[in-house]
C-alpha cells in the first residue's frame, strides 16, 4: 500500500544518519514504512521533492527522488546543492545514491550492477557545483570520489545476495563518465570513454558528489546498467530501454537497499555512518583560504548552515 506523502506528518525529531537518493526508474522505495515527508528550505533552495522519512527495522532513513516526484526535473535542473544540504540539515552523514547508467564495457550487461570507485567529469559547467563561493573560497579533496568503506559495505551485501541465489550480478569498482545530457552521446563519444578507459555512463554522478564530499558526507552511488549507449552492435539506448531494464532493475535496487541498510544498522558500523572519517575535512578546507576580512557575511551565514557553530570554534 502507498501512503500518500501530503497525509504524513512534515516533521521528524530524530537524527537520520542514512540518505538513499534515487534516480531514474527509482522514486520510491516500496516496501518500506512511510512515516514523515518533509519539505526543508536551504540557502540553495528547495530540494527536488519532499524527503521521505522511511523505516526499516525501526531505523529510520530518508528517501530522496532526485529528479523530483514525476521525474520533472532534466541532469542539469537537479537542485543538487539544496539536495545535500537538506539531507545534511536532517542529520543524514550516509548516503547511498542511485543511478540508471549505460555499460561503456561488454562485461557489464544490462540490469548489472556497478559500485565505482571513479568518475571523469563530462559536465559542462552550467550546473552549480560548490557551496563554497560568493565571497568565501575552500578546496576539498576530491582523488577518490566515492567513499571505499561504504563502498566495501555495499558490495559485500550484494556478494551476500548473489550467494543466496538472488540474480544480482555486480561489479567491483569502474569509472563513470558523467556526461552533460540530457541527450544522449554520439557515438564517436562512446568509443572516446571507452578508449579513456570508461566503465559506465550517467548524467548525474556530478555535481552530486562533489557536493557530498564539501558536505563531509560518506557518499557512494550504485549504479544500474539499462543499455549498452551506442558503441556496441546492439541497439542504440533511448529512453524506452532504459525504462525496461529500470523495471527489473527497482526491485534488485529494493533488496539491495535492506540488505545494505541491515548491516549498516550494526553497532560496528556506528562511526562509517557517522561519517567520522570525514569530520573535519571540508571545514578545515573552509578555514584556511579566505581571509576574515574578504569573507562575505552571507556567505559564511550559508556555510553554517551545512556545518552549524562553523565560525564560532
Ligand atoms: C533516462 S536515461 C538518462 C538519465 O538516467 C540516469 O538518471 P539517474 O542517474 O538519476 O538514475 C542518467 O544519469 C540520466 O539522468
Ligand atoms: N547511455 C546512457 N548515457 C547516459 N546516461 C544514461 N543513463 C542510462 N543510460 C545512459
Amino acid at each position: 500500500m502507498t501512503i500518500p506523502s501530503d497525509s504524513l506528518p512534515n516533521h521528524y525529531d530524530h537524527p537520520v544518519r542514512i540518505a538513499v537518493i534515487g534516480g531514474t526508474g527509482l522514486s520510491s522505495l516500496p516496501g518500506f514504512t512511510p512515516v514523515a515527508s518533509l519539505s526543508p528550505t536551504t540557502p540553495w533552495g528547495a530540494p527536488s521533492s519532499p524527503i521521505l522519512i522511511l523505516t526499516h527495522n525501526a531505523t529510520p532513513i530518508a528517501f530522496l527522488a532526485r529528479h523530483g516526484a514525476s521525474h520533472q526535473l532534466a541532469p542539469h535542473e537537479v537542485p543538487a546543492r539544496a539536495n545535500i544540504a537538506a539531507l545534511r540539515g536532517l542529520g543524514v552523514r550516509s548516503v547511498i545514491a542511485f543511478s540508471a547508467v549505460g555499460s561503456l564495457r561488454e562485461e557489464i550487461r544490462p540490469t548489472d550492477f556497478v559500485v565505482p570507485d571513479q568518475i571523469i567529469d563530462r559536465t559542462k559547467g552550467i550546473r552549480p557545483f560548490t557551496f563554497f563561493e560568493g565571497g568565501l573560497v575552500g578546496h576539498v579533496g576530491f582523488a577518490d570520489p566515492f567513499d571505499a568503506r561504504l563502498g566495501e559495505v555495499v558490495l559485500r551485501c550484494a556478494a551476500g545476495l548473489e550467494a543466496g541465489g538472488e540474480s544480482i550480478t555486480t561489479h567491483k569498482g569502474g569509472v563513470v563518465v558523467c556526461m552533460e545530457g540530457p541527450q544522449f552521446s554520439t557515438r564517436a563519444e562512446s568509443h572516446m570513454y571507452r578508449a579513456w578507459g570508461g566503465s559506465i555512463i550517467n548524467m548525474s554522478a556530478l555535481p552530486e558528489a562533489k557536493l557530498a564530499r564539501e558536505a563531509e558526507l560518506a557518499y557512494q552511488m550504485i549504479c544500474m546498467a539499462t543499455d549498452y549507449d551506442c558503441w556496441h552492435t546492439t541497439e542504440d539506448v533511448d529512453v524506452a530501454m532504459v525504462m525496461k531494464y529500470m523495471a527489473a532493475n527497482g526491485e534488485n535496487a529494493k533488496r539491495l537497499v535492506g540488505a545494505v541498510l541491515d548491516e549498516l544498522c550494526k553497532e560496528e558500523h556506528t562511526d562509517l555512518v557517522a561519517a567520522k572519517h570525514w569530520e573535519g575535512s571540508a571545514q578545515g578546507a573552509v578555514k584556511f583560504m579566505t581571509k576574515p576580512e574578504g569573507r562575505d557575511p552571507e556567505a559564511m551565514k550559508r556555510v553554517e548552515y551545512l556545518f552549524p557553530g562553523f565560525w564560532e570554534s
